[in-house]
Parts: C-alpha cells; sequence; structure tokens
C-alpha cells in the first residue's frame, strides 16, 4: 500500500467519485497501474479512503485540456490555476486516473 495525500479541499469530491484524476510531478507521481494508495489529507494526515490506480501518463501542463478539467471537476482555466500555484512553472506533469477502492 501507498501513502498518498490531497489538499482536504478534494475529500468530498474524491469519495463522490466526482475528481477520477490527478495531476502530480516528480516522486509524487511515483505509482503504477494496479498500485492500491493509502489516502490520507495533507493538511491534518487523517485517512479517508484507497485508491487503486488505473493508469499513469505523462501529460503537459500545455496540453491540458476539457477532458482532464472534467475529471477533476474542474473547469479548464480553474484547472490551470490550481497547477500553477502547487507547481509554479512546472510543465512536466504526470496524469494518475483513479477509482476507489
Ligand atoms: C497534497 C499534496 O501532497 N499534493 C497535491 C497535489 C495536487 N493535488 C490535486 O491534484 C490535482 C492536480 O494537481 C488538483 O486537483 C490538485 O489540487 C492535491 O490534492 N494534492
Amino acid at each position: 500500500m501507498i501513502p498518498f495525500t490531497f489538499y482536504r479541499r478534494f475529500e468530498a469530491d474524491i469519495l463522490a467519485g466526482r475528481k477520477t484524476i490527478t495531476l502530480r510531478h516528480g516522486s509524487e507521481a511515483d505509482v503504477a497501474p494496479g498500485d492500491i494508495l493509502q489516502v490520507s489529507r495533507y493538511e491534518d494526515g487523517v485517512f479517508f479512503c484507497r485508491l487503486r490506480v488505473l493508469a499513469v501518463t505523462p501529460v503537459a501542463f500545455s496540453a491540458l485540456n476539457d477532458a482532464h478539467a472534467r475529471q477533476e471537476n474542474m473547469t479548464l482555466p480553474e484547472l490551470k490555476q490550481v497547477i500553477q500555484r502547487i507547481y509554479p512553472g512546472i510543465e512536466h506533469l504526470t496524469c494518475i486516473e483513479f477509482t476507489l477502492c
């Protein structure tokens, strides 16, 4: 089981199945299809679910599209703004697609 965190503001969307991908950079993206993620909130470490990784795909920031945004339950401008805040200036991202266990 791989420990993994999300900001707490995404907890409800993940538990409801409205958010089915996350875009990560560097060692945070070190997962493979079939891995089980033990997911807790970044802010307080509270466990809230297990996720199974379905796919791991490289994606450039400039190639993000409406399909990515839909899977994040955001608009594309919202998603780009969120990512620019978390990973300023980073072009190389990894899209991790998941499902609730
Ligand atoms: C807590 C932590 O370690 N890191 C991150 C990094 C990203 N994300 C979310 O994934 C999507 C694309 O980046 C957006 O919805 C982000 O807000 C997150 O929740 N937590």
